[in-house]
């Protein structure tokens, strides 16, 4: 059974405008699969369909099986320790007011006991985020800093430490770098593919740059005006039967 799947999803904002158009996938545990296309294409309203901050009109987004599409915010609270998301802006994902070792515990403490962990220790708080911060290559001194005292990229470390933190199955990464400069986002992409190796965690990985999708993941598909008009392995990128809207992408990379 996949990890996570989408069936036939159609979502609009207004009648008869449509933003996701029979969008069709499945995401298997420790995958990487990648999602491409221009802005506004509906790339991360499918995030925040699968994250349940927006409904869909039609079709179901399933977690191993059980489907987790316009749930209410209590159902959906058992699917929160499995499905985490990092987006493109860490300094709206973190609270100015919380230490940084405050904002890596929080998803830890709401989810309290559904939480088992396997690769990290948390019966001493102080050294389950130094493993956190760890695991991420930042100094176990950020701890005590507050978000304003970090630099962006420090920022988008901290925001995968928490993420991952209560050792998710999946987690959406929508643009997880668009806001770092080129050398920070090359770091960040290579730490999140050792992530990914380490525990065993899926991404989702959204980006509307093919050479980082292309880098991240095994299977690559491609959305056009809401739709997924191509899907493939990554070795097949380059391949003649690609879609026209593919080789318009490849072109503007190559
Ligand atoms: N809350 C909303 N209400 C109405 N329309 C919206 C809303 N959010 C997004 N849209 C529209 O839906 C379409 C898809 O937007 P979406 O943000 O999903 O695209 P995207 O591919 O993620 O783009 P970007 O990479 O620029 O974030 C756009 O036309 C956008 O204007």
């Amino acid at each position: 059974m996949s990890l996570l799947s989408a069936q036939h999803v159609h979502k609009s904002y207004t009648p008869g405008t449509p933003v996701l158009r029979d969008v069709s996938f499945t995401l298997e545990k420790g995958q990487c699969l990648g999602l491409v296309g221009e802005s506004g294409c509906g790339k991360s309203t499918l995030a925040r369909c699968l994250l349940g901050i927006e409904p869909i009109d039609d079709g179901s987004l399933l977690f191993e099986g059980a489907p987790l599409h316009n749930l209410s915010q209590r159902r959906l609270r058992p699917y929160r320790r499995h499905i985490q998301a990092v987006l493109q802006n860490p300094s709206a994902a973190l609270n100015p007011k919380l230490r940084i070792k405050d904002s890596l515990l929080d998803p830890y403490l709401q989810l309290g006991d559904e939480v088992r962990l396997q690769h990290f220790h948390d019966a001493n708080r102080t050294a389950f985020v130094r493993q956190l911060l760890e695991a991420v290559e930042l100094p176990s001194s950020l701890a005590d800093r507050y978000p304003h005292e970090l630099s962006g990229g420090q920022k988008q470390r901290a925001t995968i430490a928490r993420a991952i933190s209560i050792e998710p199955s999946v987690i959406l990464l929508d643009e997880p770098t668009a806001s770092l400069d080129v050398l920070s986002q090359a770091a960040v992409l290579s730490l999140l593919d050792r992530l990914r190796a380490q525990l065993g965690t899926a991404y989702l990985f959204i980006s509307h740059d093919l050479a980082a999708v292309h880098a991240m993941s095994q299977t690559i598909m491609v959305m056009h005006e809401g739709a997924i008009v191509d899907r493939f392995g990554k070795e097949a990128l380059f391949a003649a039967e690609r879609h026209p809207y593919t080789q318009a992408l490849v072109a503007m990379f190559e």
